[in-house]
């Protein structure tokens, strides 16, 4: 896998420069919702559980099933140019998704009018980086080496990523730069955290954002069929060796698994330091 820099951040190839230059014009629609993420932070648990909750209020049409080609239909990654283009010809109302950062995302989603939701997901910077390793790691063992430099070790990559460079770039940029509409309507703001303590309540909060009318048993239908095991198990046996490693442990606090004393302390003090005053939080237990 090649890597580029796009505007100082890396991108893996498949991300290509031309389609990163296309986004901010996307040609977005007032009934899109749009689902917005730093890489590791839940993204394909959240954008099924988006389908399930449109498809149950009878607001789209999708399978029962979790097949992974749901996710290429009916939530597409629009970083990517093949779904990128697609998409422009999928049905209304789409979901899709980005692990965008703010200043390069489509401007009707950076700074929405109109009637588009943007759904934003995000995780504790500890297990999403501890994700990104292990997932990385197994894509190298499943499509051989990705070229990466701060693959090379943990520590390396731990290191790497407090510095910025890391795919998709800054932890706190991204997180930083989508929490300015934190009082904007059009946003939903929750965490990978938020929905392991409680999905039954997220999933009423999205339906409720979403202006779905979802009864009881509806929600918590939804909320059982979108465990860690379930997803897990459907997404195991996929032919896409990228969507079979997508649900590896599903845990808030796996970082401690990895992390050093020391790691934790660099880790501790730039969190501090990005995020005091900012209102933003995040539970690492
Ligand atoms: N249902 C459910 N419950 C709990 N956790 C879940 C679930 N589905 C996915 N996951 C975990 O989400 C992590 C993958 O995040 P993303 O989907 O954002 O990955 S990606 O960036 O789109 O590749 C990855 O986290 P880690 O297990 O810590 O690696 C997945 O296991």
């Amino acid at each position: 896998m090649a890597f580029h820099e796009y505007k100082g951040i890396l991108f893996s190839a498949e991300i290509s420069e031309d389609t990163l230059d296309a986004i901010p014009d996307y040609p977005v629609r007032d009934d899109d919702i749009f689902i917005l993420t730093y890489p590791k932070s839940g993204t394909n648990w959240m954008m099924e559980t988006v389908r399930k909750v449109m498809t149950a209020a009878g607001k789209m049409t999708t399978p029962d099933e979790h097949s992974t080609q749901c996710f290429e239909l009916y939530a597409p990654w629009i970083d990517k140019k093949p779904r990128h283009v697609l998409a422009m010809d999928s049905p209304s109302p789409r979901i899709i998704h980005t692990h965008l950062p703010r200043q390069l995302a489509p401007k009707m989603v950076a700074n929405p009018k109109g009637e588009i939701k943007v759904i934003v997901v995000m995780r504790n910077p500890k297990d999403a980086v501890v994700s990104f390793y292990h997932y990385l790691k197994n894509m190298e063992k499943e499509f051989g080496s990705v070229g990466l430099k701060s693959l090379e070790s943990w520590d390396v990559f731990a290191a790497d990523f407090l510095e910025g460079k890391c795919l998709y770039g800054d932890f706190y940029d991204h997180a930083l730069g989508w929490w300015q509409m934190k009082d904007d309507s059009h946003f939903l703001f929750l965490t990978y955290e938020d929905m392991k303590k409680d999905l039954r309540s997220v999933v009423s909060d999205i339906a409720a954002f979403l202006e779905t009318s979802l009864d009881q048993a509806t929600v918590d239908s939804i909320a059982e069929s979108c465990t860690f095991n379930t997803l897990k198990e459907a997404w195991g046996s996929s032919d896409d060796g990228m969507k079979r490693h997508i649900c590896r442990k599903g845990v808030v606090g796996d970082w401690k698994t990895m992390f050093t004393p020391e790691q934790n302390k660099a880790y501790d003090a730039k969190h501090k330091l990005r995020l005091e005053g900012t209102g933003l939080e995040f539970d690492f237990e």
